[in-house]
């Protein structure tokens, strides 16, 4: 386990320069670009601003190291996925800090997070030997039928700020096991602990081209370069639906292999004989995992009338038991959000709320002074046209709403564009097992408020995205499957 290193420390450790074909170099024009800590708003680092021309030499570098990494035996491939691992997971006291230090999420979530992310690369080592086709003798006796999976070819990985590992290592994971090559481009706000991540696939002996990371502060314009060029083989992206749209037109143009990991909008229902307390439970696990910051978090709660008093009285009292501060304060359990635009989003959408004719229950006023701070807040009776239950809040922010019926519930939940995950408590079987079935998501929490899990397929429907990342699936995403007919 190595030494626990302090704030300054541990930011001076991580290579700043772009990972790029095996070796640690400047961007092409000399550009650096700033990393800012959310509790402060003050700079954290200086890191490399990659180019268009860094992104051709990642992807050169990614096209020569293709041949090789997809001929290597998949045991080794699987052994290198563990080695870095166990790296993740020496160094998870690091990992957490620098999340917390370049996203503002309190150290708890921070520390669950090194855990998930790092379990994707301990789950796909193991998948890496389980790849499997399939060979059959033609029904019409025509000849045999040989089925077997290949490597889609080079990838190129855009990920989002808010779990700045876990999105990494659910990309890295099952492409390297699968025998791709990959570039990654973090977002400009997290650059460092993928950063750091490569630095321990440099030290596992990863062979030079088979990962490069672009940090950039020019998103569009590096990436764009590689979506034209006919030699990247898919494009994996996690991040705003909006971005995703855009990416998926340029996408479009090359037939791209995609898959989009896009927004959501969780509706979390309550009916009348669901137990009360874990419903609380599940409700502040649903809305505060990660500060409010997750494409999962329930958006839109909808409380069956009989128990919404109960409900909205429990879930206040608990929500108001997290400690706001900074995410390096021992006993902060709510941190700052990712920046001023971040917070002047839930602002701006509890405001439209207020102004409707939704009551403050709890929070509901942004914190002054230094720092991207938002208490965490409760908001009853919301009108059915307020923006914050048609828009994702990406905050520490719960809107209630009542319902009589199960139909209501069902058509509430339903009316939004996003469909990734949905959350329902009650006690009737056959009730969650018809109601999960009807609900329009890629993801069903059945008196649970946490569904994310590494041996399970992540992904949403309608602006939700496109694809599955995670579980048996996810590797399919990154292999082609090809058919040898036979005499
Ligand atoms: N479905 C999921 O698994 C999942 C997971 C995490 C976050 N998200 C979603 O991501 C959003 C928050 O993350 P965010 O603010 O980083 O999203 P974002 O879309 O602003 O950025 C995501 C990534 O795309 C890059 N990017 C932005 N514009 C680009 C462009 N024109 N071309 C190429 N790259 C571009 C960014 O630099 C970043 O790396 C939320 O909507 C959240 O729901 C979804
Ligand atoms: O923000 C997106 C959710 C990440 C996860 O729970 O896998």
């Amino acid at each position: 386990m190595m030494g626990h290193m302090d704030a300054a420390e541990l930011i001076r450790s991580v290579p700043t320069d772009l990972f790029l074909g095996g070796e640690w170099v400047a961007a092409e024009n000399g550009a650096t670009f700033g990393v800012h800590d959310p509790a402060t708003g003050e700079e954290l680092a200086r890191v490399a601003d990659a180019g268009p021309g860094d992104a051709v030499r990642a992807l050169d570098a990614a096209v020569a190291a293709g041949p090789a990494w997809a001929a290597t035996p998949p045991r080794e491939r699987a052994e290198l996925l563990r080695a870095v691992w166990q790296k993740i997971t020496d160094r998870a006291d690091d990992f957490a800090l620098l999340m917390t230090l370049e996203m503002g999420k309190a150290l708890p979530e921070s520390r669950s997070e090194v855990t998930y992310g790092a379990e994707f690369l301990r789950w796909f080592s193991e998948e890496a030997v389980r790849i499997s086709g399939r060979y059959t003798p033609a029904p019409a006796g025509t000849g045999r039928v040989l089925v077997t999976k290949q490597p889609v070819g080079p990838c190129l990985a855009i990920t989002p700020w808010n779990f700045p590992l876990a999105m990494g290592t659910r990309k890295i994971g099952p492409a390297l096991a699968a025998g791709c090559t990959i570039i990654v481009k973090p977002a400009s706000e997290t650059p460092l602990t993928i950063q750091l991540l490569a630095q321990l696939f440099d030290e596992a002996g990863l062979p030079a081209g088979v990962l490069s990371v672009l940090p950039s502060s020019h998103a569009s314009e590096v990436t764009g370069p590689l979506l034209e060029d006919p030699r990247l083989r898919k494009l994996t992206f996690t991040g705003s639906t909006e971005v995703g749209r855009t990416l998926a037109e340029k996408a479009g143009r090359s037939l791209l292999r995609t898959s989009l990991e896009l927004g959501g909008n969780a509706p979390f229902v309550v009916f009348e004989d669901a137990d009360l307390d874990a419903a609380v439970e599940g409700a502040v696990a649903a809305k505060l995992r990660n500060g409010g910051e997750a494409c999962t978090a329930a958006n839109r709660f909808h409380v069956h009338n009989s128990v919404r008093e109960q409900f909205v009285a429990k879930l206040t009292e608990r929500m108001a038991s997290y400690k706001l501060g900074p995410g390096t304060e021992p006993d902060a359990t709510l941190g700052p959000l990712v920046n001023e635009k971040q917070k002047k989003t839930v602002i701006e959408l509890v405001q439209d709320a207020v102004s409707a004719g939704a009551s403050v229950r709890l929070g509901g006023e942004a914190a002054d002074g230094p720092g991207w701070f938002y208490p965490a807040t409760v908001l009853d009776d919301v009108p059915h046209e307020a923006r914050i239950l048609k828009e994702e809040v990406f905050g520490p922010v719960a809107a209630v709403t009542g319902f009589d019926t199960e139909e209501e519930a069902l058509a509430a939940a339903n009316d939004t564009r996003y469909g990734l995950a949905a959350y329902i408590f009650t006690r009737d079987l056959d009730r969650a097992l018809r109601v999960s079935h009807a609900l329009e998501t890629g993801i069903v929490g059945v008196n649970r408020g946490v569904v994310s899990d590494v041996a399970a397929p992540f992904g949403g429907i309608k602006d939700s995205g496109l694809g599955r990342e995670g579980g048996t699936e996810g590797i399919e995403e990154f292999l082609e499957t090809k058919y040898i007919a036979l005499q």
